[in-house]
């Protein structure tokens, strides 16, 4: 039986992160794949959306810039890019660059089969190696809802039929608000589906600050998305060539498919791990702050159930390469930024006011209207809106949490999560020097309004 330095199940991100530094440090990597070697992020999830959402994104700013005339949206060739970057939904060219890099690459469903030393079966090839590490992600949650399995598959979309569509729909319902739901629900809505997004309680994006949720609501009425909020749809069924969605009000919405954004459940579970006496925290693989599990094993990205991006996933696959490596390296997950790619986009970062009161903070809080406040916006959009909220500890005097909901946040969105991680003293970020005309400017104006 050949013996590795190390075998990565599951390649997305976290898995290609620690493949890719450990092949680079000369160890022999076996490297195990059940779909395609990219992920959930590649394929079906972090690319596609961003790639979909961004031509009406040109358009509505094309609308907000003096003398440029309204572009169409021509589906067929914004479909034709969406396939060119999921790669045809073919991953060729990457499993040859890991075979390149000196990797065995294994196709298939990788299991757990035995440890001391950690042992590990695809199909009929069986491993051993000095060290495992688990990287298989998640899995869209399917809501209990009546009638849901009877209805066709194709009319039924989780993020993968979603971001792989070939046709517009005439109707959709969004069940689910937060990050999925919101970017779906607005992209399908701006290539004109008439769009009704169920969310089961009482904020949209409700793991941010709560002004968010009355900031995006705003937008979504602009773009005509029908928001039903403490809502769940109870029943579906077949209705002459659609569907018919009950909510638990009663009330009935016709559709032609049902988009799930009820969030992910952790890949750890049906590795066989339970069997060779690895504990899993429901179907978290649970792990150390050095992302180890146990000795000589690893979990990194969503499978640990620790922030779902990929950032995290390749930062957790930077420090498992590390501690492989010989180092002694732990995570911290301090100041990670949390983007919705909407327009405008929904940043955040570090805690909500309300998660920094409940940690016994004493908290200053400030806002900046962007419009209001600066030139940037202005210069970038005839009609611009726009705010940074800021949270503070007044103690500690640093920056806690931050929040924004503007055009290009997700790049502006690093300065303060950058303030939180190294723990900047605000009076600090108050002596910077932001370039002029931009976003970032909005700081100065909302670290001025902190009362600490
Ligand atoms: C619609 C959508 C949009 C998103 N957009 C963003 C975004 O813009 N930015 C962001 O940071 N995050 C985004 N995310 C989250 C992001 O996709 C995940 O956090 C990221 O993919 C996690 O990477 P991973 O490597 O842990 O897992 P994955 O990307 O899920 O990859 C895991 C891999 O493991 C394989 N696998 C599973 N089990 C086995 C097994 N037993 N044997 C072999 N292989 C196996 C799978 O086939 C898969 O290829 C989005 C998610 C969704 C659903
Ligand atoms: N831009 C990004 O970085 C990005 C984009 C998309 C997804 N993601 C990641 O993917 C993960 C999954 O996102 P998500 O939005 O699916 O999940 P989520 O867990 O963040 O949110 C799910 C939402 O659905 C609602 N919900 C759950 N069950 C419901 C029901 N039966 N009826 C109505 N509403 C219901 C919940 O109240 C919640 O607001 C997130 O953790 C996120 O980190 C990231």
């Amino acid at each position: 039986m050949q013996h590795m330095d190390a075998i990565v199940i599951g390649m997305g991100p976290g898995g290609e992160t620690v493949a890719s530094r450990l092949l680079a440090a000369g160890k022999r990597v076996a490297v195990v794949e059940r779909e395609l070697i990219g992920g959930e992020c590649g394929y079906w999830a972090c690319i596609p959306t961003k790639v979909l959402l961004r031509p009406p994104e040109v358009r509505q700013e094309a609308d907000g810039a003096a003398g440029v005339s309204r572009p169409d949206l021509r589906w067929p060739e914004l479909r034709d890019y969406r396939d060119q970057m999921i790669r045809h939904l073919d991953d060729s060219a990457q499993v040859q660059g890991y075979r390149d890099q000196g990797a065995l690459v294994l196709r298939g469903e990788g299991r757990v089969t035995g440890r001391d030393p950690w042992r590990v079966a695809v199909g009929d090839t069986e491993l051993t190696a000095d060290h495992v590490v688990v990287a298989t992600g998640s899995e869209a949650v399917r809501p209990p809802i009546e009638g849901l399995d009877d209805l066709d598959p194709s009319v039924v979309w989780t993020n993968r039929e979603a971001t792989t569509l070939t046709d517009v729909p005439g109707r959709a319902v969004v069940v689910g608000g937060s990050a999925v739901g919101v970017e779906l629900g607005q992209f399908l809505a701006r290539m004109g589906t008439r769009v009704t997004l169920v969310q089961r309680g009482p904020r949209l994006v409700d793991r941010e600050e709560p002004r968010l949720c009355e900031l995006i609501s705003d937008q979504f009425d602009r773009d005509g998305v029908t928001v039903r909020l403490n809502t769940q749809v109870s029943a579906v069924a077949r209705d002459g060539d659609g569907i018919r969605a009950t909510l638990d009000d009663g009330e009935h919405v016709g559709a032609d498919v049902i988009v799930l954004a009820t969030g992910r459940r952790p890949r750890g579970g049906g590795l066989g791990l339970e069997d060779v006496g690895v504990e899993l925290d429901r179907a978290s693989l649970r792990v150390d702050e050095r992302c180890r599990a146990a000795p000589g094993l690893w979990g990194v990205g969503d499978a640990t159930g620790r922030a779902l991006f990929t950032h995290v996933a390749k930062y957790q696959g930077r420090v498992v390469a590390d501690n492989i490596l010989g180092g002694d390296r732990a995570a911290d997950y301090t100041g990670v930024p949390r983007v919705i790619f909407s327009y405008p986009e929904i940043a955040g970062v570090g805690l909500t006011e309300a998660q920094a009161r409940e940690q016994g903070i004493d908290t200053a809080t400030a806002e900046a209207d962007l419009p209001q406040t600066l030139a940037r916006p202005w210069t970038y959009d005839t009609d611009p809106r726009g705010t940074l909220g800021l949270v503070a500890d007044r103690r500690r005097g640093v920056l806690v949490g931050a929040w924004a909901f503007s055009p290009m946040a997700s790049e502006w969105i690093h300065t303060a999560a950058l303030a939180i991680r190294t723990g900047l003293p605000v009076a600090a970020l108050l002596d910077s020097i932001p370039q002029f005309p931009t976003y970032n400017e909005a700081y100065l104006i909302a670290l001025e309004n902190l009362r600490m």
